[in-house]
């Protein structure tokens, strides 16, 4: 061949199309059948293992092969169900991200006008990433295209839905460039989660308290959280919310409660045995007062003491301690001794007392490790005065009636939101709304754990109560009453509170 007649053929070979020319080079190197064998890999692989079990062991090899894997799944999934759950849920997750969603993807994403286009009349589409099963449905991640945002998905959700077959599609930014799109099949929070046990509270930084509507659990940090306010209608269920909160709690030798119920019925009477201090006055004051005096006194004790003796000025910077718990005072229906319509004189002041008492220790309870939860039917500034409201870190809405008291509690980003308290229907009683870590607000539906199981829970575990003066409150609670003039019985007194 002469030099001109080679430089003809690359020339010729130069102007073909590029697929022809991978065609070509594919054929002649056999990478072709590479390809294919990867692409069939595992009927290739089941193929072969049917052939080697039938040479081997003949028909009882194939008979093994048909009821092994059975039996052994079996095993392994009462054995260790988690990780058989885990491990099929993987399997599922993968065949669906090639074939259920895969196979559509692109076309969905064009239909949806989720695709860029491209000079030469092509196109882009976010990449379909991984997806994952959730109780709610599945989830699929995206990684969006440059210039895209979730607000573009969120647009064209209801779009996504009708693509998908599926009643709901919500969007979840889930970090830069990615999205979460859950598909969801049913709402998980239309049903109640009925608790028939609480597991323990283990660690205050993880505490589970209500599921999502992506049908996992959400977790709160109480670490340096000083206060939380709660509202909503009556039996909307907020004491059944903090009810099952506290039942994981009080497991917890590390937790102290105290509870002062302004109902003055017998909703918090199950605790009685394991509360460190429990009042259910709704008319007298003077022994509410004195249980809040107690909690007070402690907070000043440690404010006071605690570096010294602890090394430590932050409660929280040290590891929890029965000798040394943390402790959660719930004041139910707080507006019976916060709103002092209606009071007379006497009350009145005392009403004032309570007040200021509950203000000191949303302020600065934090690093003390004491966490004041205030709930009320009334969210309004005479029932929660605004200087204990707005210090109050951690807020929940069950159902409200008005725009205005879903503001009271949540604040003003209720108003901007795309799901509010006032939506929640009556029917849902321990639905709320609450904010994520990340300031978004979303619908929560608290666990029902009814009040025999929480009181067998608390009988359980009445010997780790402890009266609040067992940790060092005593000396101090007198002097901090002193300071400000206002006069505070002995912690004696207030043990009698208790029902
Ligand atoms: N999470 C829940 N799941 C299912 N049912 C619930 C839930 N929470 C509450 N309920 C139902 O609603 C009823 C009222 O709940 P709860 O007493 O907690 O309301 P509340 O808001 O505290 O009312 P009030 O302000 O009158 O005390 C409960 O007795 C229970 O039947």
């Amino acid at each position: 061949m002469t030099v001109t007649n080679l430089l003809t053929l690359v020339k010729t070979v130069l102007a073909l199309p590029r697929k022809r020319v991978n065609g070509a080079v594919s054929l002649l190197t056999g990478w072709w059948l590479i390809r294919l064998l990867w692409r069939l890999r595992i009927l290739v692989t089941a193929t072969l293992v049917v052939l080697f079990a039938y040479s081997t062991l003949g028909w009882v090899g194939l008979v093994l092969l048909a009821v092994l894997p059975p039996v052994l799944s079996f095993a392994w999934r009462v054995l260790h169900p988690q990780s058989h759950t885990w491990f099929v849920n993987r399997l599922l997750a993968r065949h669906r991200l090639r074939h259920t969603y895969g196979s559509r993807w692109d076309a969905v994403m064009v239909a949806c006008n989720l695709h860029v286009p491209v000079p030469g009349g092509d196109h882009l589409t976010p990449t379909l990433r991984k997806v994952t099963l959730a109780p709610v449905g599945d989830v699929l991640h995206v990684r969006l295209l440059d210039g895209q945002a979730p607000a573009d998905f969120a647009r064209q959700a209801d779009e996504l839905a009708h693509a998908f077959g599926v009643p709901e599609v919500r969007v979840t930014s889930a970090g830069p460039g990615r999205v979460e799109l859950v598909l969801v099949l049913l709402d998980v929070l239309a049903e109640p989660v009925i608790l028939t046990d609480v597991p323990p509270v283990t660690d205050l930084r993880r505490v589970r308290f209500a599921i999502g509507e992506d049908g996992l659990w959400r977790t709160r940090n109480y670490a340096n959280i000083a206060a939380e306010v709660g509202g909503g209608v009556p039996g909307s269920g907020k004491t059944a919310g903090e009810t099952s909160l506290a039942c994981g709690l009080i497991q917890n030798p590390a937790v102290q409660y105290v509870v002062a119920d302004g109902k003055g019925g017998e909703d918090w009477s199950w605790i009685a045995p394991r509360a460190a201090a429990y009042c259910a006055e709704d008319e007298d004051l003077e022994a509410v007062l004195r249980v809040v005096e107690q909690v007070h006194g402690l907070m000043r004790h440690r404010l006071k003491t605690q570096k010294a003796t602890r090394g430590e000025a932050n409660f929280w910077n040290l590891p929890l301690d029965p000798n040394h718990p943390a402790v959660f005072l719930v004041v139910d229906e707080v507006q019976t001794f916060t709103d002092t319509k209606g009071m007379d004189n006497d009350t009145k002041q005392l009403a004032y007392q309570i007040t200021a008492r509950l203000s000191v220790l949303v302020k600065k309870g934090r690093s003390a490790g004491i966490i004041t939860r205030l709930l009320t039917q009334k969210p309004t500034a005479d029932a929660l005065p605004t200087a204990i409201r707005d210090n109050a870190s951690v807020r929940t809405a069950w159902r409200v009636m008005s725009k205005d008291a879903a503001e009271a509690i949540l604040g003003p980003v209720v108003r901007e939101a795309e799901v509010s308290p006032v939506d929640i229907p009556e029917a849902m009683r321990g639905v709320a709304v609450v904010a994520t870590d990340a300031g978004r607000l979303e619908r929560v539906r608290f666990p029902f754990v009814d009040e025999h199981t929480a009181e067998t829970i608390a009988t359980r575990t009445a010997d780790l109560r402890r009266e609040l003066t067992a940790f060092g409150a005593s000396a101090l609670d007198d002097q901090g009453a002193n300071d400000d003039g206002t006069a505070s019985e002995s912690e004696g007194e207030a043990a009698g509170v208790r029902a």
